[in-house]
């Protein structure tokens, strides 16, 4: 990790992440779309074989595979799996829109009704690790929303199968179909459809720069939530907080990816120095330091500010995927941020809690995206259709309102259809 003094950068520079790689792969991904929307399954097939090492025949999982992997997983991650997906779903039950109606004028009485998103498409990578996680926090909302298909891709294992968490988590979670298929293809697949996969209204759900690009590229065709690229963390603190702690947070979005990002801001030099110090011990014994080192060299940054304003200024420019706060007051500093996925308040809180099961989502916008959006929820997978109501009453007086602008823009067949209603 490199320590960087606040005065000495080009924050606009500093904080610039995996955007460019993600462009840097258009072009290849670009290549793939094509052929999945010309070839269907043979390029899903020829492409599991060359990025996954395996070959498929059947891409659809089969109910005889589910209930194997029922047969074979641990019991105690299954009850972990069954707790995670009831904090889950307590928390994203919570996010149902409501419906409204209300009197705008009198005579006219507007409001809003809640509907599902017909078809939904979930991926779930597969590439470094497995993420049965993913599965809980892309289904469980899409199903509280009310969608009718729900389908996931994920990557095949070297044996050709996919593991059996994601399996179970998917039959837990209530997906309708799995396909063993991964990366930029799979994208395509949902967007556009192949034999065995149908083409879905929305695709949702994180993935390397690969999906990341394909999901930037196929938007329009069908719907996403926003890129949610490789993992992100980035921790305010000040001096009251403990190094380590710091240390553990930036290590486990650092072990995702090689591409991840992780930044530690500070007015307070001691505490910088102590992290780094418990960055490089424990990267030296995590299973994982080869992905650790890479990414923390890659864009492992310490920020060390004059005070604490320019840290939290720092932050809301750089609008992590995961917020840690450590600080003496967390509460008066969380009312200082405006852009941050999912935030962490507190020493007790860390952001692999988050990730695996107090019940927020974990499907969050990186590369700056939460400058404009919020992470997957309920409302997702819902739209909104507004609904009015006007009497000839309400018509008499809005039309004061309306005829004036149409006939300013020259749209006379819209002053018509009011007036031939009023008989004017
Ligand atoms: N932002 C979020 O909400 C969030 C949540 C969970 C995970 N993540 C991120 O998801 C990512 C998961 O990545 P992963 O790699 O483990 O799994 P993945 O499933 O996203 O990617 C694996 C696939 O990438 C494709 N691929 C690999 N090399 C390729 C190449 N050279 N050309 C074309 N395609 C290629 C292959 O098809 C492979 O199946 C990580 O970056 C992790 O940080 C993000
Ligand atoms: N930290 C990831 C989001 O960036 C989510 C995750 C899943 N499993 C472990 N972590
Ligand atoms: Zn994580």
């Amino acid at each position: 990790m490199e320590l960087l003094r606040y005065e000495d950068i080009d924050l606009s520079q500093t904080v610039k992440r995996s955007e460019e790689d993600v462009n840097n792969v258009l072009d290849t991904v670009s290549d793939i779309l094509k052929n999945v929307r010309q070839n269907k399954d043979q390029s899903l097939k020829d492409y599991t074989q060359k990025f996954d090492k395996v070959i498929i025949d059947n891409l659809k999982v089969t109910d005889e595979e589910i209930k194997e992997a029922y047969d074979t997983l641990d019991d105690n991650l299954l009850e972990a799996l069954k707790k995670a997906a009831a904090n889950i779903e307590k928390f994203h039950k919570k996010e149902i829109p409501e419906e409204w109606n209300i009197e705008v004028r009198e005579g006219i009485t507007a409001g809003q009704i809640v509907r599902p998103i017909n078809s939904v498409g979930c991926y779930i990578p597969g590439g470094r690790a497995a993420y049965p996680s993913t599965i809980l926090m892309t289904v469980i909302p899409a199903k509280i929303a009310g969608v009718k298909k729900i389908i996931c891709c994920s990557p095949p294992q070297k044996d050709g199968k996919i593991g059996d968490a994601i399996l179970v988590a998917a039959h837990l979670a209530g997906a309708d179909e799995i396909y063993k298929v991964g990366g930029a293809q799979a994208i395509g697949a949902m967007a556009y459809s192949t034999e065995s996969i149908p083409k879905v209204e929305k695709i949702v759900g994180p993935g390397n720069i690969f999906v990341t690009a394909a999901k930037k590229l196929v938007y329009g065709e069908v719907d996403i939530e926003f890129p949610a690229g490789p993992s992100e963390v980035l921790i305010l603190a000040d001096k009251t907080a403990n190094a380590e702690y710091i240390a553990t947070d930036i290590l486990s979005q650092a072990e995702h990816d090689p591409k991840a990002s992780c930044f530690f801001v500070t007015d307070d030099e001691n505490l910088a120095e102590d992290v780094l110090e418990f960055v490089d011990k424990k990267t030296e014994d995590a299973p994982r330091a080869e992905i650790i080192k890479e990414a923390l060299s890659n864009s492992g940054k310490i920020i060390l500010t004059k005070n604490f304003e320019d840290a939290v200024y720092v932050t809301n420019e750089y609008a992590p995927e995961h917020l840690v706060i450590m600080t003496k007051d967390d509460e008066s500093t969380l009312s200082q941020i405006n852009n941050a996925g999912s935030i962490f308040l507190g020493k007790y809180s860390p952001v692999a809690c988050g990730d695996y099961g107090s019940g927020t989502n974990h499907v969050l916008p990186t590369g700056g995206g939460a400058k404009m959006y919020s992470g997957l929820s309920t409302e997702s997978f819902i739209k909104k259709p507004t609904v009015q109501k006007i009497t000839q009453e309400g018509l008499e007086k809005i039309s004061t309102t309306c005829i004036p602008i149409a006939e300013y823009e020259g749209l006379f067949a819209h002053v018509d259809s009011i007036k031939t209603r009023l008989n004017k």
